[in-house]
């Protein structure tokens, strides 16, 4: 079973793994048949009744969300997806599952498939007060006045940006702007939070030297960091195609046994994003306490709110501020640069929008091809594009997992008992006909047509668990001017900043009008193959 080269690495102990791992599997099918609990009533895909795996298969596939969004149109508004999880595709149900209050669902044990190395981190723990405490030490680095001190650093990232992509003009070829989307998005992120960017843009790769204590300094790639697992794990998941951590978190998750075995055994739960990535911050922590320098930037404002004398730090505090600087890297990266990526595609590939917002950039920006954030976060077509470009794509597409509270709730009437895992999938909200009348087409006005959609824009997540890198959206109706703004968001002020510069600065050509897409925990482009020419 195992292939040659497993067997060499695990020894002469290779045929007690082999036993072991088919007693695993007939271990994880046992429990799945007897974990069915009162969702019996909730009609589903007949598999999903039985076993996980069914949502596991559709995860491993990379194709949950369409999975799910099928059996919503075959099975109604209330679903089961497995024996224990139920997927309600209502709007009404958003308030009840994502909800405030003590009672709130809180998220299920699924989560625990991110936590790396035992340390559950802000967007992972499933703990409440563990989350607020959390939570309130980060939160002050994301308020509206903190992320305006921010726009200079941003702008000055964007300029590095525009001079590279400058250079694939002269080149007149295509190239994935997606991978330099990821570059751009770590390099703001590492400036914000690490105080100094990795320099990706610079050097035009994702190579980074990380010192790990007492062995030489290796060159590691920190985009493969963030997503890889540890290497014997990645040997047997390549096999089975699940090469990155968060496709593997989202398919084991599913399953409580078998993420309750991929996280006791230390050669499975093991990150080597967590230990390379925080190595860097640790040393970017330490660096920037010591040289007593009181930059405006996220770093910058951790180390303020701490009450201790930063001059010298106990390993307990520099490893907090490593931890927070550390998740913030990986929460706002890749997540950003997916949805830049899909949204310029979607531009490009809409002739009419792509016209229509670049005469209202035109119109807002005194410099012909250039426009500040703060010129270019009143453009309320700019907005709306960005609304609508998530959307479509969802950069957020599977419905995010919560557990009913003690006592049980009652959601689109039908009483969920404690423990069951409800969801609510953000695909399917988000290509509603009903809600949307016209789902399937790129129409950016439907944010501007007065009713206040945003509600039901899911990328996000809701409630308290929300994106932090979202938090202070501020946009209101107005008549006379459509929409006015109150802008200041980390993941807004990114896109809005880099679209309106790309589209200003140049012509794009799309090489594909097909967007082709993968789906771990989030569902992103695979590439954004562009060419670019000055306009
Ligand atoms: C377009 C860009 C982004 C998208 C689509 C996005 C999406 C999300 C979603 C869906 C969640 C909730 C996950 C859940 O309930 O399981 C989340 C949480 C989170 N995001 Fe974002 N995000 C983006 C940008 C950012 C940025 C720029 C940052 C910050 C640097 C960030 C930091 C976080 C953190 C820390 C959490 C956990 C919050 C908590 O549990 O309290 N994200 N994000």
């Amino acid at each position: 079973m195992f292939s040659p080269d497993l067997s060499k690495l695990l020894g002469p102990n290779a045929g007690f793994y082999e036993l072991a791992f088919i007693l695993l599997v007939a271990f994880c099918i046992l429990c799945t048949l007897f974990a069915r609990k009162s969702t019996d009533h909730i009609p589903g895909p007949f598999l999903a009744r039985w076993t996980t795996l069914w949502l596991a298969y559709q995860a491993y596939r990379g194709r949950r969300y369409k999975a799910v969004h099928a059996a919503h149109l075959r099975y109604g508004t209330v679903v089961r997806i497995a024996p224990n999880h139920v997927s309600v595709a209502s709007p009404e149900a958003l308030s009840v599952i994502y909800g405030q209050g003590p009672r709130a669902p809180a998220k299920s044990p699924f989560y625990d498939s991110f936590v790396c190395n035992g340390k559950p981190s802000l967007f992972s723990t499933r703990d409440r007060q563990d989350h607020s405490t959390k939570r309130r030490a980060v939160s002050h680095a994301f308020s509206s006045a903190a992320l305006q001190e921010f726009i200079p650093l941003i702008h000055s990232t964007v300029g590095e940006f525009t001079q590279r992509m400058d250079e694939f003009c002269a080149k007149r070829d295509y190239f994935d702007a997606l991978l330099w989307f990821n570059y751009l998005a770590f390099d703001v992120l590492s400036d914000l939070a690490f105080g100094e960017r990795i320099g990706m843009l610079k050097q035009g790769s994702d190579l980074v030297e990380i010192h790990q204590a007492g062995n030489p300094s290796v060159h590691e790639n920190a985009i493969a960091l963030v997503d890889e697992v540890q290497t014997l794990t990645t040997f047997i998941l390549t096999g089975l195609h699940l090469k990155k951590r968060e496709h593997l978190a989202a398919v084991v998750g599913i399953h409580p046994f078998l993420q309750m075995v991929v996280n006791s055994l230390p050669f499975l739960s093991g990150n080597k994003a967590t230990s390379g990535l925080e190595e860097l911050g640790r040393r970017q922590v330490l660096k920037r306490l010591l040289s007593g320098d009181n930059r405006n930037d996220i770093l910058g404002k951790l180390i303020a709110a701490r009450g201790y004398d930063v001059r010298s730090p106990n390993d307990d505090e520099i490893a907090e501020l490593t931890a927070e600087a550390v998740t913030l890297l990986i929460a706002g990266s890749d997540t950003t640069s997916n949805s830049i990526a899909a949204t310029l595609h979607f531009i490009v590939t809409n002739p009419r929008v792509h016209t229509k917002l670049l005469g209202f950039l035109l119109e807002a920006s005194s410099d012909q091809n250039k426009l500040s954030y703060e010129q270019a976060k009143d453009v309320p077509y700019l907005q709306a594009t960005i609304n609508e470009g998530l959307r479509l794509h969802s950069t957020t597409a599977i419905g995010l997992h919560r557990s009913a509270p003690l006592g049980g709730l009652v959601c689109c009437g039908h009483f969920f008992p404690e423990g069951t895992e409800l969801s609510v999938p953000a695909w399917t909200i988000g290509h509603d006909a009903e809600l949307w009348g016209d789902p399937e087409v790129f129409r950016p006005e439907r944010w501007l047509e007065g009713k206040e959609k945003r509600q039901y824009l899911l990328a996000f997540g809701k409630g308290p668990r929300a994106c932090i890198g979202q938090k202070q959206v501020f946009v209101f109706f107005d008549p006379q001017r459509l929409l006015i703004s109150n802008l200041y968001s980390l993941a807004y002020m990114e896109m809005i900043t880099v679209l309106a510069t790309i589209l200003l600065r140049y012509k794009v050509e799309v090489r594909s009008s097909e967007l082709e897409t993968t789906e771990g925990f989030m569902h992103k482009p695979l590439h954004c193959w562009i060419r670019l020419n000055f306009r």
